[in-house]
């Protein structure tokens, strides 16, 4: 399978290139970096020490040559991506967070013509960790505060995490509501008691850490915490060759990782 990456010298986008190369099943055909970047021309793999024989480059017509974009960049790039990539049928794995309803829904238009899988986070646990909230949102239904936590490194550039958001969702959801009806974003100076129902979100940035996410169900008397901690990047980055692996049997249609994962 010949795999394309974007924001190919990004944090996400190194350990991908390093992942594809050591992978006999797959093949880097593209590595694209923004325009401007000192990158362009250089090796895919110099970063390693490796000669992959591909230049990095910000020519998005090189897509052409490639079966599936794994895209970690920012909401822009995701998007001037997402027609070349239908137009010549490249399957999309998009792991880019940030994105705005006008640009959730790019995606789902783009997927009706290519295969897209579009999740916030590629790891098993995390997706694991969905469900468990699910269930929790269920059985904790009645008297119980949620409130989402999440902790990054000093760079992110969005907030809350696509994560969180999703937590957010998927618990919102498994009570009927929608989250934009009953999130709480921020909260600062005299905000009056919590108002009942709502799903509260916080925010750390700092240092390296590089992803923790914790849910509070706080009851009278005793409270539940649902925690999941990212030690490495490891877990997104085969959590997106699973996902490209995936679309080599869907043409089209929009993705998730339950889906992948088949959950
Ligand atoms: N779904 C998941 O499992 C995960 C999702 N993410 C998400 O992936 C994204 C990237 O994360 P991370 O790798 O840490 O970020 P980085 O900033 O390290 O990498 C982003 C890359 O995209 C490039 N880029 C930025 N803007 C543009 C643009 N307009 N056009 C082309 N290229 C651009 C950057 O180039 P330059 O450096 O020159 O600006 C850089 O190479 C984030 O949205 C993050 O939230 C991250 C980890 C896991
Ligand atoms: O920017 C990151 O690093 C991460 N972003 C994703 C998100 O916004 O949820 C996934 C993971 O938490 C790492």
């Amino acid at each position: 399978m010949r795999i394309a990456i974007a924001g190919a010298s990004g944090r996400m986008g190194r350990m991908l290139i390093e992942a594809v190369l050591a992978d006999p099943e797959l093949t880097l055909a593209v590595a694209l970096d923004r325009s401007g970047s000192p990158a362009l021309g250089q090796d895919a793999g110099a970063f390693l020490g490796q000669n992959s024989g591909v230049l990095m480059t910000d020519d998005l017509s090189a897509l052409a040559n490639a079966d599936c974009l794994i895209d970690f960049t920012r909401p822009e790039a995701t998007l001037a991506h997402l027609p070349v990539c239908a137009a010549h049928g490249v399957r999309m794995v998009i792991g880019t967070t940030g994105f705005d309803e006008a640009g959730k829904q790019a995606i789902q238009a783009a997927s009706e013509r290519t295969g897209i899988v579009f999740a916030p986070n590629m790891s098993i646990g995390v997706n694991v960790t969905l469900k468990l909230l699910e269930t929790a949102a269920k059985l904790l239904d009645d008297g119980y505060d949620i409130e989402v936590f999440e902790a990054h490194h000093k760079h992110k550039v969005d907030a809350p995490s696509g994560t969180a958001i999703k937590m957010g969702e998927v618990i919102a959801a498994a009570r009927g509501e929608k989250l934009e009806d009953v999130a709480t974003w921020t909260r600062h100076g005299l905000t009056g008691p919590r108002e009942q129902d709502t799903i509260g979100f916080s925010v750390v940035r700092g240092g390296d850490i590089i992803g923790d996410h914790t849910v509070f169900f706080c009851g009278t008397g005793e409270r539940i915490e649902i925690s999941h901690r990212s030690g490495s990047r490891a877990g997104y980055v085969q959590g997106s060759l699973r996902a490209a692996r995936f679309l080599q049997a869907h043409q089209n249609g929009l993705f998730d990782m339950p889906k992948v994962l088949g959950f």
